[in-house]
């Protein structure tokens, strides 16, 4: 018998507080989407509607030969337009991207106790947390997902804290990416004139996390939505997302591209890794990389992962948009703040397309 949730009180105590999460939900029989998860009209996908994106993936092996100057340009072309592209040869094993799929599904397949010791509350680490939604407290419709989140500091201390069930996979998966981020970089903060040195990295990337994101089945996926429309907050995201699909990024309005203001799919490449701009990067570069606003849908037939490498400033780091752009600008289109601070602001609100940025306004004096 599946439990009657007769109050939206009851449902938000089991799935939020209790750790059941999403997961939970279904597995108790639903057979509906209870009211909390009907998201307004205007935030429902429409699947018929959504093309595919046609960029073909980056082969990021060819930035070692004759072909770089090329493919920094395919990068960066990539990052003032859409602010999302896929990587093959990004020398991340592909044997290691299935096993994190394998992995993601084995721990949200945990019974829920196993995962509730991560819940915010009582997680026995400030570097684990376990959760639903996105902030279930401050949203009008909750989101159609689970997530546990491990923030990285160094191999010891994620050896020793992460969850055992996912942190040799999920360890060597941040490893093996840290090279292709930095080459990433490398080629995007060249292109605005900034040499990387150790200390800028660890200024624009000083920060990691890999989180691992659960979509299970829903009942009537049109209602729903997986994550809401957002920008990544950070520098830049690595996502291996499974074969299903369901990930959607708004072309910009304001960029030299076909379907201006459309919402394209980001189609599963086998082997391919999906980068993306967040707003650190957006800011840095005083708006020439798009941080993009994409959204994830639900399907009713099979459970989806994703597995996201977030990397962004450290928490006391001040950003503002780097000097050598402003001088060729001639204008700063963003303020200086503390990461933190902007953090604070992205946590604190529900997810509303690219409203995050408006913390970073400039001062109107
Ligand atoms: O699941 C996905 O494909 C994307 C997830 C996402 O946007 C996020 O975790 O920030
Ligand atoms: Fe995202």
């Amino acid at each position: 018998m599946a439990p009657s949730f007769d109050n939206g009180n009851s449902l938000f105590n089991f799935v939020v507080q209790d750790g059941n999460g999403v997961k939970g939900l279904v597995d108790s029989g639903i057979s509906k989407v209870p009211q909390a998860y009907i998201q307004p009209p205007a935030e429902q996908i429409d699947k018929k509607n959504a093309t595919k994106c046609e960029m073909p993936p980056v082969d990021l092996s060819r930035l070692d030969g004759p072909d770089h100057d090329e493919v920094v340009k395919e990068i960066v072309r990539a990052s003032e337009t859409l602010g999302f592209f896929q990587v093959v040869n990004h020398g991340v094993p592909v044997d290691l991207l299935e096993s994190l799929k394998g992995t993601a599904h084995n721990f949200f397949g945990l019974p829920a106790e196993r995962k509730a010791v991560y819940c915010k509350e009582v997680s026995p680490t400030p570097l684990v947390k376990y959760g639903t939604s996105f902030v279930p407290e401050n949203e009008k419709a909750l989101e159609w997902k689970d997530y546990i989140s491990m923030a990285y500091t160094n191999d010891a201390e994620a050896l020793e804290h992460w969850p055992v069930e996912c942190r040799d996979v999920a360890l060597q998966y941040l490893n093996t990416s840290l090279d292709m981020v930095r080459k990433l970089l490398e080629a995007l903060m060249g292109n605005l004139g900034v040499e990387l040195d150790d200390s800028k990295i660890d200024a624009f990337i000083g920060k990691k996390m890999v989180n691992m994101n659960y979509y299970p089945t829903c009942p009537s996926p049109e209602l729903t939505v997986g994550v809401g429309r957002h920008s990544d907050m950070g520098t830049l995201t690595i996502l291996l997302q499974d074969g299903i699909g369901g990930l959607y990024v708004k072309v910009p309005e304001d960029v030299d591209m076909e379907k201006r203001g459309q919402w394209v799919e980001i189609p599963p490449v086998p082997g391919a890794l999906v980068i993306n701009i967040g707003d650190m990067l957006q800011i840095l570069s005083n708006g020439r990389y798009k941080s993009a606003e994409h959204r994830v849908r639900t399907t009713s037939t099979k459970s989806r992962v994703s597995i996201p490498i977030f990397t962004s400033p450290q928490a006391t780091q001040k950003i503002a948009p780097l000097p050598q752009v402003v001088e060729k600008d001639g204008v700063a289109r963003y303020r200086e703040f503390v990461f933190s601070d902007y953090m604070n602001s992205f946590f604190g609100n529900a997810h509303d397309g690219k409203k995050s940025l408006e913390f970073a306004k400039p001062n109107l004096a």
